[in-house]
């Protein structure tokens, strides 16, 4: 039986993947966990932690260097909150472009002015004109799950629409709508156009990513969306050019103390992906995820380990081995095996950076000396023997 922790609450469609051989336990010793945006960073993890699933896509809650150095393998939900994310930044996007906010708020005020509701609204209502997203410029930044979905339903609204993003992966790029325009430049998108809505990780490498030298030659009186990472955003030169009008608008999904109360600046609570389908369609994600790492061994949407999937089990036992990405491993372990007398029915080896994952399934009982063994190899992080009860 495997103990797993979860650090938010995980929809209950995620925990009935887990099967039998999995429970949700509290107590500190645990064989994985899954989580939301809890930051694990100042956590100690279980010495039996195997596995992190982050229910969801960003992992900067995760301390994925040190799971790496201890052969933690995390992985996350990709794809799985995108379209929720997609309609908030459609609703934000509309909120701004027809002043929602100040508008509905000030309708509100009349309820202790003792007039004529109708009346009035019909008189003041000019103070909130808008303007339509149709035949706007907008920038997309970051074509990943999310980016895409937004780039696209932009696009079908009568958007012009920009998209950025060096790193574009092929199968996300088999998915943006032809007339969605390359962008090769962030300043030059920022200079562009009337909406900028950003969609990158929070990595050492996006952090400030929209810059005061982004935002000084924006257009003026653009609006810019952030449902994606605070970080990203240099709050100090945003609310200096929310202040000056240069920006009129900012969106965040991701407030904190510094930019609440700020006149032109829409704090959303982190509902991105607050939706009953998206914390279903996450969780039932990581349970499949979690559950066959667990059982089977293998590895899929990985953050730090690369993808490994040798099937569920039908040999007698399953050796599972992280170590590092060099010279001889598969050679060693595979003779320490054959001294042995454990013939392999069936191997997989993957690398990724400088680690490495090596699957091997066995006929014969592999016994504590083997194992005992096998982590005895230099450049072996962890070795797991999973036995087929069936
Ligand atoms: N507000 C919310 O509730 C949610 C927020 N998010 C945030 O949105 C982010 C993106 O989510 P997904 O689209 O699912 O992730 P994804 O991994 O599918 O896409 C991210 C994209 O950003 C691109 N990228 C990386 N560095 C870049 C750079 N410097 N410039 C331009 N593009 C760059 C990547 O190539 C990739 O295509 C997550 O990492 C998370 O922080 C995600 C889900 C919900
Ligand atoms: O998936 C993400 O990156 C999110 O930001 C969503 O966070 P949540 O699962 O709603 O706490």
């Amino acid at each position: 039986m495997y103990k797993i922790k979860t650090f938010n609450k995980i929809a209950k469609e995620g925990l009935t993947q887990l099967g039998e051989n999995i429970r949700v336990d509290k107590g500190e010793d645990y064989d994985g966990v899954i989580l939301r945006s809890y930051n694990l960073h100042e956590e100690k993890l279980s010495d039996n932690c195997k596995v992190v699933v982050r229910a969801g896509a960003g992992v900067n809650n995760v301390p994925v260097d040190s799971c790496t150095e201890k052969g933690i393998v995390v992985m996350n939900t990709p794809g799985a909150n995108a379209n929720a994310v997609k309609e908030l930044v459609i609703a934000s996007l509309i909120m701004t472009a027809r002043n929602l906010d100040k508008a509905t708020d000030w309708v509100q005020t009349l309820k202790d002015k003792n007039v004529d509701v109708a009346k009035t609204v019909e008189k003041e209502k000019s103070n909130f004109k808008g303007n339509e997203l149709q035949g706007k410029r907008v920038g997309v930044i970051g074509l990943g799950a999310i980016g895409v979905l937004v780039a696209n339903a932009l696009y079908e609204l009568g958007m012009e629409v920009y998209g950025y993003d060096p790193y574009l992966s092929i199968e996300h790029a088999w998915s943006i709508n032809k007339n969605i325009n390359r962008s090769y430049d962030i300043e030059r998108i920022f200079q562009r156009c009337d909406f900028v809505t950003i969609h990158v990780p929070l990595l050492e490498s996006t952090k400030n990513l929209v810059n005061e030298q982004v935002l000084r030659n924006a257009k003026d009186g653009i609006k810019v969306l952030n449902l994606a990472r605070g970080g990203l955003v240099d709050e100090d030169a945003i609310l200096k050019a929310v202040e000056d009008g240069s920006v009129s608008y900012y969106v965040t999904d991701i407030p904190n103390e510094k930019v609440l109360g700020k006149e032109n600046v829409i704090c959303i609570p982190h509902l991105g992906a607050s939706t009953v389908e998206s914390e279903a369609n996450c969780a039932v994600m990581a349970g499949k995820e979690i559950r066959d790492f667990l059982e089977n061994g293998n590895i899929k949407n990985s953050v730090n380990f690369p993808e490994c999937d040798l099937g569920a089990m039908v040999s007698n036992a399953r050796i599972c081995i992280i170590h590092k990405n060099v010279p001889n491993m598969v050679g060693q372990i595979s003779s320490l095996l054959a001294s042995n007398d454990v013939n392999i029915a069936n191997m997989i080896n993957k690398s990724r950076g400088e680690n490495a994952y090596t699957m091997i399934d066995v006929d014969n009982d592999v016994n504590d000396y083997i194992e005992k063994t096998l982590k005895e190899v230099e450049g072996v992080t962890s070795v797991r023997i999973l036995k087929n009860d069936k």
